[in-house]
């Protein structure tokens, strides 16, 4: 089984062995997250190849060796020759993770297919089972989650942190908590201004 996590990866070092459509998918995805990404492979795509004269990753045109993936946290090996893929997999340190493109079993993570609204991330896995699917869930959820669950997300956010803040019980706090992730407050255009009311009342009567 599969362990899901969100790693920060902002400017951690991830090197991606191959630069072709596969591998500039997984540069996109990892350089809107901050990673300081390294390609190595000969040849590379035209969008990969500007990213490289933009100075936005760093590309070594040379086929993979070794030494490349030092001081990297993950790998990505995604080229077209399952031979090389299967070496940096056997290469790698055993603190380091390495995914291959072709290859989930030996794969020590993979990537899922992901939605995104604002601080909301719903990552997408089917274990390798069928990324067109993975791809097609991420889509409808983007229909169930539209825009306005981006500013919810930062309301949500910023209440449960004057909750945190404000309310000593445990029980008023978690009550709370729930009541303003209720799709009433998702609904509700002056949101922040009943939130307000409802914590001043709970202060008062927890004062009380
Ligand atoms: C195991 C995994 C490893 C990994 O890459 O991390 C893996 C493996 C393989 N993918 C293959 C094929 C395709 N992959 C895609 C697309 C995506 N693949 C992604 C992830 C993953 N793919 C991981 C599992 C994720 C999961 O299932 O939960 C996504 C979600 C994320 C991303 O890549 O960034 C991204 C969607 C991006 C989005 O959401 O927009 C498409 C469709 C397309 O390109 O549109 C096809 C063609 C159709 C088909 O073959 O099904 C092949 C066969 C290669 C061959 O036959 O040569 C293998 C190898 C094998 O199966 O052995
Ligand atoms: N995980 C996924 O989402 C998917 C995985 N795949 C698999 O991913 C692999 C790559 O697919 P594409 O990007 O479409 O292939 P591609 O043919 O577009 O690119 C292959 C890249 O690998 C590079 N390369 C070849 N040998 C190398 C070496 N020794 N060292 C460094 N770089 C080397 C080439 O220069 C080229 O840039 C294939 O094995 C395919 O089966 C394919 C589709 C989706």
């Amino acid at each position: 089984m599969l362990y899901p996590i969100n790693v920060q990866i902002q400017d951690r070092n991830v090197v991606v062995i191959g630069g072709g459509k596969v591998a500039q998918r997984k540069v996109f995805g990892l350089l809107e997250a901050g990673a300081k990404v390294k390609v190595v492979s000969p040849e590379i795509t035209s969008d990969l190849l500007r990213l490289s004269e933009t100075g936005e990753i760093s590309w070594r045109p040379e086929p993979y060796g070794k030494e490349n993936l030092e001081g990297a946290l993950l790998i990505i090996a995604a080229t077209n020759d399952r031979e090389t893929n299967l070496a940096v997999k056997r290469d790698a340190a055993p603190y380091q993770l390495v995914n291959l493109a072709d290859d989930p079993d030996e794969s020590d993570f993979q990537v899922p297919s992901v939605m995104k609204r604002g601080k909301l991330t719903v990552a997408v896995s089917t274990s390798g089972a069928s990324p067109v699917l993975a791809k097609k869930i991420c889509t409808q959820l983007e229909e169930m989650y539209d825009e306005q669950y981006e500013s919810y997300l930062d309301f949500l956010a910023s209440s449960r942190k004057e909750i945190k803040a404000s309310v000593k019980d445990e029980l008023v706090k978690r009550k709370l908590l729930t009541t303003i992730a209720d799709e009433s407050f998702l609904k509700e255009s002056f949101r922040e201004e009943r939130f307000a009311r409802l914590l001043e009342e709970t202060i008062s009567e927890e004062g009380r």
